[in-house]
């Protein structure tokens, strides 16, 4: 199907039928799968798309250097990033002349090497990092509290090449063309406006953000994401994931653009595989405190028996999922969302794999730092994960059909 029919046909079945797309802001859950391939999750909503929304099988994330130095370009590129993200969620070729109708003359709008792949169910979640805030662009007044600067944590091997970012912009797909296809397209339309700072592939989704799907397996082989907030239990939503009114209000009158937001951390963590490899099952299961057939936590049962309700005597004090668990942090919840990488080899016999995570959250200073605070100290895993990259992002709220990524931010009173 070319680019006209296919935007054609993907038309007529929106007329015809008007509903079914997956409302992913709103974590609504209505799927509509026209034919493989071609199943849309919605872009405008009260949330961004690709949080709440059931994982898809494929990541690809790229954080981006802002190069203009105004802020009347920073606004035009998120508005045209937000016309192209809205058309290729869609399943529609970028531009109005997509890949191949436009002047045999010009390069084409579109790069084309998704023309036939469908929407996929791509969704594209964009994030804004602490730098730009900076001062650059006249917004060091509307830094949203909750975006610290992420505190050293012990034993952290970070490569500055992988780390922050002015922008970034998550890509979630079934198919990895159609991921990577999103993001090089909004490359190529940043130019001049933005580059790509660091870049990360990611496949096999390593948490599931909804029950219905069967748990999937990390590369260390357990189960991960069991404990997750479901993303349609849109009360656990709103007490750990989204931006409340009073959130940015209270805390800071400038920040208020983020309400229905939410906050990011995203941290490669590479994973000494082969030493894993030459552990027992006993080590591995007491390192992460789950059984790695069924995933029931030490002393446990089934998967979804409480970590806090089993015997202590069977859960090591530094078990991974003891120590992350909400009851040690006041009850503060993250919704994960990482996928499995694999970035080759690193010349000297092991294979560069991990986890690149990522973790959406209310407020960091409450979820994500005190958590890995304690897990630096005391994970038992530690011994076999190194965190390598690491960056974190003020995720805006959603858009209306009309309206652009950050639009709040940019052009609102505070
Ligand atoms: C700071 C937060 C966390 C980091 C970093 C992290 C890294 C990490 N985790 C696994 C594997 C598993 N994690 C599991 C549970 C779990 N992990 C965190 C937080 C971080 N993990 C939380 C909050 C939880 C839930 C705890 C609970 O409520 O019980 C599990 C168990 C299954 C599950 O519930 O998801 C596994 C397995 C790896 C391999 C890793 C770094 C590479
Ligand atoms: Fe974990």
């Amino acid at each position: 199907m070319n680019a006209l029919s296919r935007r054609g046909f993907l038309g007529a079945l929106a007329g015809a039928a008007g509903t079914g797309v997956l409302a992913g802001g709103a974590g609504g859950v209505a799927l509509e799968r026209a034919r493989d391939g071609d199943a849309t999750v919605a872009f405008d909503g009260e949330h961004q798309a690709g949080i709440a929304t059931p994982v898809q099988g494929h990541l690809h994330f790229a954080a981006f250097d802002v190069t203009t130095t105004s802020r009347a370009e920073l606004a035009g590129l998120l508005r045209d990033w937000t016309v192209a993200a809205r058309a290729m969620c869609a399943g529609r070729p970028v531009g109005e002349d997509g890949a191949v109708d436009g002047s045999p003359l010009a390069p084409p709008e579109d790069t084309g090497e998704a023309l036939d792949a469908g929407a996929g169910r791509l969704t594209l979640t964009v994030g804004l990092g602490p730098s730009l805030f900076d001062g650059r662009f006249g917004l060091a007044d509307r830094r949203p509290p909750a975006l610290v600067d992420l505190p050293a944590f012990p034993g952290e091997a970070l490569d500055p090449a992988r780390c922050g970012g002015d922008l970034a912009v998550q890509a979630c797909a079934d198919d990895p063309q159609v991921a990577v296809h999103a993001i090089r397209n909004l490359t190529r339309i940043a130019h001049g406006r933005a580059a790509i700072r660091w870049a990360q592939l990611g496949y096999g989704r390593a948490a599931s953000t909804s029950p219905d799907q069967p748990t999937p397996r990390n590369l260390f082989g357990f189960k991960d994401g069991t404990a997750n907030p479901g993303g349609d239990d849109a009360a656990t939503l709103a007490e750990h994931v989204w931006v409340q009114p009073d959130d940015a209000a209270q805390q800071h009158p400038g920040a208020a653009w983020m309400t229905g937001g939410s906050y990011l951390v995203a941290r490669r963590i590479a994973m000494v595989v082969e030493t894993w490899d030459r552990t027992s099952l006993q080590e591995q299961e007491q390192v992460i405190g789950r059984t790695k057939g069924a995933g029931a936590p030490l002393g446990g049962t089934h998967e979804r028996d409480e970590v806090d309700e089993v015997d202590p005597a069977a859960l090591p004090a530094s078990s991974h999922v003891r120590l992350a668990h909400p009851s040690r942090h006041g009850g503060a919840r993250m919704l994960r969302r990482g996928f499995n990488y694999v970035d080759g080899s690193d010349g000297l016999g092991h294979l560069d794999a991990g986890l690149f995570f990522l973790a959406y959250q209310r407020d960091p200073r409450h979820a994500f730092v005190p958590v890995q605070q304690t897990l630096a100290a005391q994970d038992a895993m530690n011994e076999y994960v190194r965190h390598t990259g690491s960056s974190i992002w003020a995720v805006p709220p959603g858009t209306s059909p009309e309206g652009f990524w950050a639009e709040g931010l940019l052009t609102g009173a505070g």
